[in-house]
């Protein structure tokens, strides 16, 4: 059994290397999403306090001691995070756990992903130093050129409370590699272990402003840091009615974003399977993990006819076999949802799929041995057509909704059908079947045979309504870069466009 009376640090904002009171003094309350109470506290800035680290962050690219270092150098300071990440693996696992109501299993599996997503992006800093200055050869001999790549400036850093500090680490590891000085967000709904990310900063000595964390209401820090004129990039990972709002606050000021949104992500099942519990587990795992908080959640299963009703009764002794509970019991594999309005929003997902006439084959409820705790059963839902809200809309919570199809054509077409495209699965035995749903699936994310595993080499990021641009891997870093070309005329002879005025005019 963990420990669950880990305290709760009470912290300002963390800006210039040090913790500084919100300018207006204000604070929002931290809430246990298993037992509804208040457990403390999160500073609440907002626009005053933006301005403050933004100039920060300017100061820091402006110094020596951040702005003049090597990738080499900066590697030093994010393996140096990594190793204080894995030093506190415990003691923050179960702050995630208690924040946001994830399992301890899944926050201790998240903090060694921290770690590793550190240390992945302190090589890619390093291998930056070799590719900082490419010669281009133009096979000219009266130019001679190169590319330069350089930190693009100030990064605001938007982030949710799913994966708290991961998805933070996604952006900030690779921002800090570039070089960029970086202002993070993270959501009001789980905001702990981001600012024990500021307490990890300063006890490595990270430079002062290299890294600000602001944590606060979504209009009153994000927004300010969206549309502030001297934050050059934003990074953001969230739902897409406040991609929007990013987007059209960033594109006043023609500021580079990245928006990584939602999802309804398809898994398809074909009747080649060779093991159905094998091919049952991940359809659970795709759509339950994280209690279906992932926004590239498989949350529509596309299920071969000819096995949907044998898969359907494996499906339902497997998913009454997850243990639902405090997320810090042992072996919990389901924990509440995040909030009071998420678990609203999620019930109502249920009740109006009912409405519609779909079928809840399981779940669909608050399990009947938790009393208090905003927890949801697994659910399963059957009977559900194309134009169902359940079909469309991005639950967030876990909640299944399943079609059968009898061909590969209508399998492919369902898959499709939807306005997000973030990522798809597909499980079958036959390797020219796999190929060409690979190619057909129009989403940034392929699984073939498995559902959700997620590495920091590989792209992350979707089309469609899902966003543009990408998090992880090499790709994840090019973003927080300005890519400056060097064109220098090497030639002694004048460049002879104009006509050259005679000697005596
Ligand atoms: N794609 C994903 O990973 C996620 C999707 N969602 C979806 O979004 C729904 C709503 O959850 P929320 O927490 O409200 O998501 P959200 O998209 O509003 O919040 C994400 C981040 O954006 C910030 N934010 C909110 N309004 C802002 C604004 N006007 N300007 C700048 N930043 C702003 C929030 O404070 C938070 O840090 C969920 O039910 C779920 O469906 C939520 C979290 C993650
Ligand atoms: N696997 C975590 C990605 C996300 O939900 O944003
Ligand atoms: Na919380």
């Amino acid at each position: 059994m963990a420990i669950r009376n880990v305290p709760i640090p009470s912290r300002q904002l963390y800006i210039d290397g040090e913790w500084r009171e919100p300018v207006k003094k204000k604070r929002i309350p931290i809430i246990n999403p298993a037992t509804e109470e208040i457990m403390g506290d999160i500073p609440a800035a907002t626009g005053e306090d933006v301005d403050i680290a933004v100039e920060a962050a300017q100061r820091a690219l402006a110094r020596g001691d951040w702005g003049s270092t090597t990738g080499a150098q900066r590697a030093k300071y994010l393996r140096a995070i990594a190793a204080k990440v894995l030093e506190k693996k415990s003691e923050l696992a179960t702050l995630e756990s208690l924040d946001s109501g994830k399992t301890l299993l899944e926050s201790a599996a998240d903090m060694d992903d921290v770690a590793a997503c550190f240390e992945y992006n302190a090589d890619l800093a390093e291998a930056l130093d070799s590719k900082r200055k490419t010669p281009v050869n133009l096979h000219l001999d009266s130019f001679k050129t190169y590319v330069l790549r350089e930190p693009l400036g100030v990064a605001g850093l938007i982030t949710p409370w799913n994966y708290p500090l991961l998805m933070a680490t996604w952006k900030v590891a690779p921002a800090l590699a570039a070089g960029c000085a970086a202002i993070l967000k993270p959501s009001e709904l789980a905001s702990i272990t981001c600012l024990e990310l500021g307490e990890i900063c300063r006890e490595i000595g990270l430079p002062p402003g290299a890294l600000n964390i602001l944590t606060g209401l979504g209009p009153e820090a994000g927004a300010p840091l969206a549309s502030h004129p001297h934050v050059d990039t934003i990074s953001f990972t969230g739902s897409v009615p406040t991609g929007i709002k990013i987007m059209t606050a960033a594109a006043q000021f023609v500021k580079p974003v990245t928006l990584e949104l939602g999802g309804k992500s398809p898994i398809i099942v074909f009747d080649d399977i060779d093991n159905l519990d094998i091919a049952v587990e991940w359809t659970l795992f795709g759509c339950f993990a994280n209690t279906g908080q992932v926004c590239s959640a498989t949350s529509r299963l596309i299920l071969q006819e000819s096995i949907a009703s044998e898969f359907l009764n494996r499906l339902l002794v497997w998913t009454k076999n997850i243990k639902i509970s405090d997320p810090l019991e042992e072996d919990c594999k389901l924990g509440p949802v995040v909030s009071s309005g998420q678990y609203e929003k999620v019930l109502k997902f249920i009740s109006n799929a009912k409405n519609e006439g779909a079928t809840i084959l399981y779940g669909g409820e608050r399990p009947q041995h938790l009393k208090k705790g905003y927890y949801v059963q697994p659910t399963i839902i059957t009977d559900v057509n194309t134009s169902m809200e359940i079909w469309k809309e991005e639950v967030f919570g876990p909640v299944l909704c399943v079609k059968t199809f009898k061909t590969e054509e209508e399998a492919i077409e369902l898959a499709n059908d939807s306005k997000y495209g973030l990522a798809s699965a597909v499980m079958s035995k036959n390797v020219e079947r796999r190929e060409r749903f690979t190619k057909a699936f129009q989403t940034g994310i392929i699984w073939i045979n498995c559902s959700q595993p997620t590495f920091h080499q590989l792209p992350w990021g979707g089309k469609k309504r899902s966003g543009f641009g990408r998090d992880l891997g090499e790709w994840g870093l090019e973003k927080y870069l300005n890519i400056k070309q060097v064109t220098e005329y090497t030639s002694d002879e004048p460049w002879a466009f104009y006509k050259a005025p005679s000697k005596n005019q």
